[in-house]
């Protein structure tokens, strides 16, 4: 099933344990807008190169519409519209005032010069910046971007409405970005677990964790969780997989990784099949790279207990089903990797301000954010007597519609 197909699923198994009437329904999953742009930029031989891009906008009923922009080769419209959908749900489950979209070029950003990628960003924000907007739209990061990418949008849309600071957020914290951001996906997926554990007797110290992606989520993730006594097992990017049974040391694995490029050749661990990464062993598996990558084909060799979705969508509904059927508690992605959202709307709230927080302040408005967000799912799991996905969703649906609701439809 592709992430479209599951995504609207998801929602439609919420909308009837909510009861939503079915012209709802329908209003609420039809994107509010789709924009495809042909990109062309001279590539540094002095040839041409073409790109297609991609935003998303689904849904502005409770504010503004909130999400990343994927520099990515699978990047592809049905993909980018179930993560633009998610982005509401997820901004939903947060309680943040925002909607959902989500942007992207298909693109390889490892095959690109960082001129390249300057020139291609660039000429993307030429081709949207009349619709996105700090009321309107304000993308952040997401897989193969970053701080840089978004200083490239934030001074491109500056040429054409002024300075903007707002209109984007995770930049860097000398263009207005906030303390805290760049840790913020991971710092939440680690206070997401922390309630989960809590809620099962358990604490992150001592539990083995598998990590898939070590990049901006999935290295924050893992150096936060080993802080705090979390036993990082194995741990995968694009360039392979390392295992140790005794904990991998995060700190030097992280200098490996920044010097070498990818986690391959760690002399701290052992060479592991990447496929295998997540049937490796563990109490708690966390995905923090692509989506899709939990599926029939491995559910059943999942020995993890927990799953902590720190990647969009990386479990497809069959292997839900499979997963639930074994007992495997799975918190998922609209909640689990909410912090990043998060924070990014305390960035936004601090560019409007024109006052900037302390990080201490962020990160305990994050911690407040994603406790409340986790009590928030588990109230709704026992009014619908159902998993966390569902109620994370329900509660994300309810929200939506009721502002839809109030807003009137009237022409
Ligand atoms: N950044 C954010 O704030 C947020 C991100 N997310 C989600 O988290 C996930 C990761 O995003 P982010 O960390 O920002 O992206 P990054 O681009 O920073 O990192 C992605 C990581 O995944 C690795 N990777 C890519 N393909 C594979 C693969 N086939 N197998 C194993 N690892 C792979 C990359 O390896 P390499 O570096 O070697 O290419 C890299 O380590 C995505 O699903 C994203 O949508 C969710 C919420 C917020
Ligand atoms: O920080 C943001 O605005 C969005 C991050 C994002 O794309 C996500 O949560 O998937």
């Amino acid at each position: 099933m592709n992430a479209l197909a599951a995504t609207n699923r998801n929602f439609r198994l919420a909308s009837r344990l909510l009861g939503l009437d079915s012209k709802l329904e329908k209003s609420l999953l039809i994107p509010f807008r789709e924009i495809k742009v042909e990109c062309t930029i001279p590539k540094d031989d002095g040839t041409l190169a073409t790109y297609v891009g991609f935003r998303v906008q689904h849904d502005n009923a409770r504010g503004p519409m909130k999400g990343g922009i994927r520099y990515h080769p699978e990047v592809e419209p049905d993909e980018v519209n179930a993560l633009a959908q998610l982005m509401t749900w997820k901004t939903a489950v947060a309680n943040i005032p925002y909607g959902g979209a989500k942007g992207g070029i298909g693109c390889d950003p490892a095959e690109l010069s960082v001129s390249e990628l300057e020139r291609l960003t660039r000429v993307f924000t030429q081709k949207i910046h009349d619709l996105i907007g700090v009321q309107t739209d304000v993308p952040a990061p997401d897989m193969g971007t970053g701080p840089q990418t978004m200083a490239w949008i934030l001074d491109e849309y500056s040429k054409f409405h002024g300075h903007s600071p707002a209109v984007v957020t995770g930049k860097p914290i000398d263009l207005g970005g906030s303390l805290g951001r760049d840790a913020a996906t991971g710092r939440g997926v680690l206070f997401a677990t922390e309630a989960l554990l809590k809620e099962h007797g358990k604490s992150v110290s001592g539990q083995r964790f598998v990590i898939q992606g070590f990049g901006n989520v999935g290295s924050w993730a893992a150096q936060l969780i080993s802080e705090k006594g979390g036993i990082v097992v194995a741990v995968s990017d694009i360039t392979g997989a390392i295992k140790n049974g005794n904990g991998l040391d995060i700190p030097s694995l992280l200098k490996h990784s920044r010097e070498h490029r990818g986690v391959k050749g760690f002399h701290g661990g052992d060479p592991i099949d990447p496929k295998s990464i997540l049937v490796e062993d563990c109490d708690v598996l966390v995905p923090a790279a692509l989506g899709g990558v939990i599926n029939r084909e491995n559910a059943n060799e999942i020995k993890a207990k927990f799953i902590v979705e720190a990647a969009n969508h990386p479990t497809d509904p069959e292997a839900d089903e499979i997963l639930k059927k074994r007992g495997v508690v799975i918190l998922p992605d609209i909640f689990a990797n909410s912090g990043g959202v998060t924070v990014s709307y305390f960035e936004w709230v601090q560019n409007i301000q024109g006052f900037m927080w302390d990080e201490e302040k962020v990160n305990n408005e994050l911690r407040t954010y994603m406790t409340k967000g986790f009590k928030d799912v588990k109230d709704m799991c026992k009014t619908h007597n159902c998993d966390l996905r569902m109620g994370a969703f329900t509660l994300a649906v309810n929200r939506v519609a009721r502002a839809t609701i109030l807003r009137g439809w009237e022409a």
